[in-house]
């Protein structure tokens, strides 16, 4: 059991109790507002021994992500659960080791053409599968086909492992389901991080709780999937000629095999590409259920994309990135959902690399700081009508897109911004330009779309509902 008495200066915020916190918590824009109409932009939240503190004001965010204090993320023993208890990856790394792994992906990422037009082709090939896919849902009301998570998988297969599957593929789609179960019993397994007390119960019962036996035999198999692929890149290594991520990796693993420290080892390894599909394939394919929902229910907006794709691009081709600088109105609209999903509605969490101030509050080492992003994207101050789907607001008097530069950050701030941001935004474009190329999207009669969060994901991601999907002739 631990003591409940907050240090002086703390950010305001609604009473704590012992061992339990705060009995209200900010999970939506709502919750999020309420707190803010009543303790101001930078308050404070207790969950369990952990101290949240959460900025609404994008100046502080973007003034806090960028200051070397806030960087890091938290020590919870349970982000080290897929690598044996030990640190390991880039999400929720610090330090030097963090550090050295961004600056790997980022460098070998680029070099493989992220947010360059050579990712292009990998990522209408996928676009094209997208679009035959498709078809075949046409007949009636479809929820979401399952092939939208097979594209935005495969394009990171093929950055990390030069691997595709079809997509009917069953192994792939076996997949899908282990990372939305994994995303879905992950909150379980926080529990002993914010509630201590829990570590001195039965172990079966805190298992149990935590779901943890579930989430290990789970969390084998897509190791069991990697593990193969690396064994696989190991006997076919040409170390002139590397592949893709996994190659990169190996080269560094042997250049550095004589140094303790070094971050190039085997739990990394594995770690970081668990990583790049956690951070980059649920976040995705969500953004495209969001655009797909948005068309659904703005139909003049997607009448208007596509005649816009209809004047720049011929029916018998595929928009890619020489198109995108015609297709402005597209784009503003892709940015128009990035901004009203705020599908990282709260970031990713930091936490404060020692005592330190925000805005004249004393936060202690170790506080959780967390940006509000969904926030700062409904903000009156920033936004005219905020709540309002209005394309037009990322373009300017000529028509040209026009991204505002504050209170703007889907992919976060900071030195620890979103590494993936690029790709995403290819991968975006090119699959909601080929999708609205070729299909119309629709509710089924009588029907509305749900913009209500999916239970238990923690982010902003979209309920899997009905759709119509019909084919342009
Ligand atoms: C629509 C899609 C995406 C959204 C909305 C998104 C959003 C974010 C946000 C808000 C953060 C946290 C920033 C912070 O801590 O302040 C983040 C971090 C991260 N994202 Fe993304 N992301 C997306 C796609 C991707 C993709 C495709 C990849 C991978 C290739 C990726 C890889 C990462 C990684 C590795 C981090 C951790 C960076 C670090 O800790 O240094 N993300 N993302």
């Amino acid at each position: 059991f631990y003591l409940n008495k907050d240090p002086p200066g703390l950010p305001p915020g609604p009473p704590r109790y012992p061992v339990i916190g705060c009995l209200s918590h900010c999970h939506t824009i709502e919750d999020c507002k309420k707190f803010q109409k009543k303790y101001g932009d930078t308050f404070s939240l207790r969950i369990g021994s952990q101290t949240l503190v959460t900025m609404c004001n994008y100046k502080t965010m973007k003034e806090a992500f960028a200051r070397y204090e806030f960087i890091d993320r938290p020590n919870w023993d349970f982000l080290n659960f897929l690598s044996d208890g030990e640190m390991a990856g880039v999400i929720f790394r610090n330090g030097v080791p963090w550090q050295t792994l961004r600056r790997f992906l980022l460098r070998h990422l680029r070099g493989m053409g992220m947010g360059k037009s050579r990712l292009d082709d990998v990522i209408l090939r996928e676009a094209e599968e997208l679009v035959k896919d498709f078809r075949k849902y046409t007949h009636g009301p479809a929820f979401f086909p399952p092939s939208i998570n097979v594209a935005t998988l495969n394009i990171i297969w093929q950055l990390v492992a030069s691997r595709r599957y079809d997509m009917d593929n069953e192994e792939i789609i076996r997949f899908v389901d282990l990372v939305q179960e994994f995303q879905e019993d992950i909150p379980w397994l926080v529990l002993p991080d914010f509630f201590p007390w829990l570590k001195y119960l039965p172990g079966p019962l805190v298992r149990r709780l935590c779901r943890e036996d579930k989430l290990k035999a789970n969390t084998k198999i897509g190791r069991d999937i990697m593990e193969e692929a690396v064994r696989e890149h190991r006997a076919s290594l040409i170390p002139a000629s590397p592949r893709d991520v996994l190659d990169e990796f190996l080269l560094e693993m042997e250049n550095q095999k004589n140094d303790p420290n070094s971050v190039f080892n085997e739990q990394d390894l594995i770690k970081t590409i668990f990583d790049l599909f956690t951070a980059g394939y649920d976040t995705t394919s969500n953004m495209l259920r969001w655009v797909i929902l948005h068309m659904a229910n703005q139909p003049e907006v997607q009448r208007r994309i596509q005649q816009e794709l209809d004047e720049v691009v011929d029916r018998a081709t595929l928009p890619s990135h020489v198109h995108r600088p015609r297709l402005p109105y597209l784009d503003a609209t892709i940015n128009e959902v990035l901004r009203v999903s705020a599908l990282v509605t709260s970031g990713v969490a930091h936490a404060a690399a020692h005592d330190t101030y925000l805005d004249k509050h004393f936060i202690p080492k170790g506080t959780i700081v967390i940006g509000n992003i969904g926030f700062c994207h409904f903000d009156p101050n920033y936004w005219d009508e905020p709540e309002e789907f209005r394309p037009e607001r990322f373009l300017n008097e000529s028509g040209k897109l026009s991204i505002p530069k504050e209170a703007f950050l889907p992919f976060g701030t900071g030195k620890r911004s979103c590494l993936g941001q690029a790709l995403s935004r290819m991968e975006l474009y090119v699959f909601s330009a080929a999708l609205l190329q070729n299909f119309t999207f629709g509710v089924p009669e009588g029907r509305t779309v749900d913009f209500s969060p999916r239970p238990m994901s923690g982010n902003n991601f979209p309920k899997d509902q009905e759709i119509v999907i019909k084919l342009r002739h």
